[in-house]
């Protein structure tokens, strides 16, 4: 593809996503991308015919814009299925790697990659699967997606919420099961109202942002979140800062959209469960690893709460066996909070870029740390 034709498919895939991602939560914009891409690579020699930089990308399923805007500048390398494997055949000698895998990118990762490996591009917001301490230890940038993809995480928040306040699962199984009686029951299937509630945001980063703006829709009574400190978004968007221990205790529908972090791993735990309002509805969009499963388990069988919405859990992907999927109060998805055409373009456009710039020395839009 030409550099003129390729700066029109990046920049009319660019419009289709802004049109769905809306006017204010992609900052990146994608005109500004191609205009700053470009620049790097007119500056830079990195990008000349003759000394064309290596990158692997980790997945082949990655979107075709992002190989189509590598292969332009570079020779591009994809492991043809997602196994450390293939993927530590396939990395020696590169200058990038483009990683789109739940797999952990660590020290034999970055051995086998060798010491010219400067630049990692993450196509997601969370980089808990990424050594970090490593790769900063060998001075290699890292960039992630934040922020294209907070509205269709926050989508998936709300999706859940609505679906495990009014007991979507339940209500199906009753239906599978010929349990819907000919017999209306004026108390039977009672769900939680959104109306007047209050709602506990864990970590109101820009995913939990976009959660409060989408649940105001609803009426909600008051918004509370917690995380390491009071923020000016949260005063914006008239939620009070609270502790951890005053949210659980005060909200009828707990949301999770915090990062995984050794200080979170494991918060939501039997002790945290026992202290939540027994109608109240947990949600997580983040990580399964913030919540001691177990401990949801045992709280959602004995009414502790009344019922969770889930797009994260542990393991990933989730054995059908498991005891989650056998809870009526549980609805359950396979991690899809960034799963829509438009997003895992932007997705890929960003992480693309980003890799590109870092190789060419200039500045990532969305680096991880400053290096
Ligand atoms: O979970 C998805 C992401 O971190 O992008």
């Amino acid at each position: 593809m030409s550099r003129l034709s390729l700066t029109r498919t990046i920049i009319n895939s660019g419009r289709r996503t802004s049109e769905y991602i809306g006017n204010s939560l992609l900052q990146y914009n994608i005109h500004f991308l191609v205009d700053s891409l470009m620049s790097t690579m007119d500056k830079t020699s990195k990008f000349s015919e003759t000394n064309r930089p290596k990158i692997l990308v980790s997945n082949p399923t990655v979107p075709q814009v992002a190989f189509d805007l590598l292969e332009e500048y570079c020779i591009v390398t994809k492991a043809e299925d997602d196994t450390r494997e293939d993927i530590l055949a396939k990395v020696k000698g590169v200058d990038a790697i483009f990683w789109a895998t739940h797999l952990k990118l660590d020290k034999e990762i970055l051995e086998a990659a060798g010491p010219q490996m400067k630049t990692v591009g993450t196509m997601s917001a969370g980089y808990d699967h990424i050594d970090v301490e490593e790769l900063k230890k060998r001075g290699i940038k890292l960039a992630n997606t934040p922020e294209v993809l907070n509205p269709a995480v926050a989508d998936i928040a709300v999706l859940l919420t609505l679906a495990a306040s009014r007991r979507l699962h339940e209500g199906r199984l009753a239906l599978e099961n010929g349990q819907w009686s000919p017999k209306w029951d004026a108390r039977g299937m009672l769900g939680q109202d959104i109306i007047g509630s209050t709602v506990g945001i864990v970590g109101l980063g820009g995913i939990g942002q976009a959660i409060v703006q989408r649940l105001k829709a609803f009426n909600v009574g008051q918004f509370i979140y917690t995380g390491h400190r009071e923020k000016e978004e949260g005063k914006k968007l008239g939620a009070k800062f609270v502790s951890l221990d005053t949210l659980i205790k005060e909200s009828d529908i707990v949301i999770v959209s915090c990062p995984l972090t050794s200080e979170t791993k494991h918060m939501f735990n039997a002790e945290l469960f026992s202290k939540m309002k027994k109608t109240s509805v947990f949600v997580n969009i983040s990580r399964g690893a913030i919540v001691d499963q177990e401990a949801l388990v045992k709280a959602l069988k004995e009414g502790q709460i009344f019922a969770a919405g889930l797009d994260v859990m542990t393991p990933e992907p989730l054995p059908p066996t498991d005891e989650l999927l056998k809870l009526p109060n549980a609805v359950i998805l396979p991690h899809l909070g960034s799963a829509t055409k438009q997003t895992r373009d932007a997705m890929a456009q960003l992480t693309a870029t980003n890799i590109l710039r870092g190789i060419g020395d200039e500045e990532m839009f969305t680096p991880v740390y400053e290096i």
